[in-house]
């Protein structure tokens, strides 16, 4: 058996589904992205996970042992497994220092006086650790949750939408450093978002929540070459349906533009993002709209241009 296996789980309230027959197996020290629009039941399956909601079947097992849920076990939760939520539930009359140090009261002083100052130092937080939760940014609040949570050395530290109410440099900062860290520290790491480009920053392993049901999962890299549904592949980027081709799409990025071509288009739009033009294109015959990175800036509006692909880079969906 796997290090952490989720088995057949299914959920439902008022016989609405949020989760159906849903598995997951991850091996010690692997990270893994859960992604899923709002309603597909990531919140859900975290609960469900760290033991803290009732699955209506199915069981969790982490590292042999079967995780229960409220209704098997008096206290429910595990100090084991770690939920940190978008809101940080910081103590706010304790400093940063107090908060981290607070799961740790059972435990021998030395050690937590070593597992904090250890915590501080790897997250950045030495020089905030006498301020108070409302002296500190949310990127900040956040990373003492974070640390918080990871006082206890969690086998297992499952992020629901921890970055929500972060700004984007703030998220891509706090990705980067997390990522060292739970590196660092060998934690499994379960990570649900909405956001594909956190996904993606975060890890090389993705899964796609729909329903409550696995679509796909895998690399990041597989999901965006070999999608297997339009869902799929419209997370990563839009997509061309090729005329008169049964199913078949092309990504904006994988369009070339050149002087001869099987389709002819005019540019009606131009859009300057960081590393493209994004041109949106219409189509002579049929008249349909693609859209087509311009890398080099060469395209105004009004220019004809013709379409070309390598065959490869066609998704049959
Ligand atoms: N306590 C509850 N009672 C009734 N329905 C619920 C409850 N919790 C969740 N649901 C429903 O279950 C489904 C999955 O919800 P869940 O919160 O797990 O999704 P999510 O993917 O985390 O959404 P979001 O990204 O918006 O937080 C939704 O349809 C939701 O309305």
């Amino acid at each position: 058996m796997s290090y952490f296996s989720v088995s057949h789980v299914s959920k439902s309230y008022d016989n609405r589904l949020a989760l159906s027959d849903f598995s997951l197996d991850l091996n010690q020290g692997e990270f893994l992205s859960i992604v899923g629009a709002s309603g597909s039941g990531k919140s859900t399956l975290l609960r469900i996970m760290a033991g803290l909601e009732i699955q209506d079947e199915g069981q969790v097992f982490l590292n042999g042992e079967e995780v229960l849920n409220p209704k098997h076990k008096l206290v429910s939760g595990y100090d084991e497994i770690k939920l940190i939520h978008q809101d940080f539930h910081l103590f706010p009359n304790s400093t940063v220092e107090e908060n981290i140090a607070r799961p740790l009261l059972q435990f021998d002083k030395e050690y937590a006086k070593f597992r904090v100052e250890k915590l501080l130092s790897l997250l950045g937080l030495k020089t905030f650790k006498d301020r108070y939760p409302r002296q500190l940014s949310g990127g900040q609040q956040q990373k003492v949750a974070i640390a918080k949570a990871l006082s206890v050395e969690p086998e297992l530290l499952l992020l629901d939408e921890p970055f929500s109410s972060l700004d984007t440099i703030q998220t891509q900062k706090l990705i980067h450093e997390l990522k060292d860290l739970f590196l660092e520290l060998g934690t499994t790491v379960v990570f649900v978002t909405h956001d594909l480009d956190d996904a993606l920053r975060l890890t090389d392993n993705l899964l796609i929540l729909q329903k409550g049901k696995t679509v796909q999962s895998g690399t990041s890299q597989v999901l965006c070459e070999n999608p297997k549904s339009k869902y799929v592949a419209r997370l990563f980027s839009p997509i061309n349906l090729i005329p008169d081709r049964f199913n078949s799409y092309i990504r904006p990025s994988n369009v070339k533009l050149r002087s001869k071509g099987p389709l002819m288009g005019h540019v009606v739009d131009s859009r300057y993002l960081v590393h493209f033009n994004s041109l949106q294109i219409k189509l002579k015959n049929g008249g349909e709209i693609w859209e087509v990175d311009d890398p080099l800036r060469k395209f105004k509006i009004g220019d004809r241009v013709y379409l070309n692909w390598d065959e490869e880079k066609v998704m049959t969906l």
